[in-house]
């Protein structure tokens, strides 16, 4: 199996890069795994509880579930990967069955800071957009799919998201073996990445 990491910072582009890279490859043989899924399940809070909760840091993440989940994967076991609703604040008690694949994607802000997961992967890929153009892309996208106002979008940018951005993501990029340039559509660099598993594949 390769395992490849794909971090980055908020609306960089690393869903829809994710979604470059599978479209053309043969259907089955690509599975991924997102962070926002092992965010910490919050039930035993309330909804007012929840909106307080620094989604940028890496301890609202279930990194021991996502380790584990990965292993299990890695041992050719199916994992039940839990769905994770924006609107929530809360996991919502579906799961996705995720069968091991040939390769695997785990894409998210923080993976790669979590040394054991960071270990896991054999290719470490940092999509890079400028922090204007990612607001930009997050408050278009948070308002039409997430559920949130404008004045949600920016007082989370401002106290939790930029600070955490500055802390703990943009310095991951001293791990990345690619870094990819993605303030455009950088198909050059999603082929290169495609490339790479095809390889693997044949
Ligand atoms: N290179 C790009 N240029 C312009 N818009 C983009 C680009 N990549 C992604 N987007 C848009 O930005 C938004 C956030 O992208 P997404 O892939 O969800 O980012 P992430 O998963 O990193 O948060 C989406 O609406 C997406 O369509
Ligand atoms: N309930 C939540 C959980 C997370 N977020 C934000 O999502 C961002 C990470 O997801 P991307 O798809 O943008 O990589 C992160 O910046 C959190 O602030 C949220 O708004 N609500």
């Amino acid at each position: 199996m390769l395992i490849i990491g794909i971090a980055g910072g908020t609306g960089c582009g690393k869903t829809t890069v994710v979604n470059q890279i599978l479209n053309q490859l043969p259907e089955g043989e690509v599975g991924v795994i997102s962070q926002d899924s092992y965010y910490k399940d919050t039930t035993h809070l309330s909804y007012d509880e929840r909106v307080k909760i620094n989604f940028d840091h890496p301890r609202s993440i279930d990194f021991e579930l996502l380790e584990q989940h990965l292993k299990d994967l890695k041992n050719g076991q199916t994992i039940e990967q839990p769905v994770y609703s924006f609107v929530k604040h809360n996991r919502t008690g579906d799961t996705i069955k995720t069968i091991p694949r040939k390769v695997m994607i785990v894409e998210g802000i923080l993976i790669l800071t979590h040394p054991e997961l960071r270990d896991m992967f054999d290719i470490k890929i940092f999509v890079h957009a400028d922090s204007d153009e990612r607001l930009i892309r997050r408050l278009k996208r948070d308002i039409t799919e997430r559920g949130r106002d404008i004045d949600e979008v920016l007082s989370r940018y401002q106290n939790t998201l930029k600070p955490m951005h500055q802390q703990f993501i943009e310095p991951m990029k001293e791990y990345a073996d690619i870094i990819i340039p993605n303030n455009k559509y950088n198909t050059v660099a999603v082929d290169i990445v495609k490339t790479i598993i095809n390889e693997k594949l044949q």
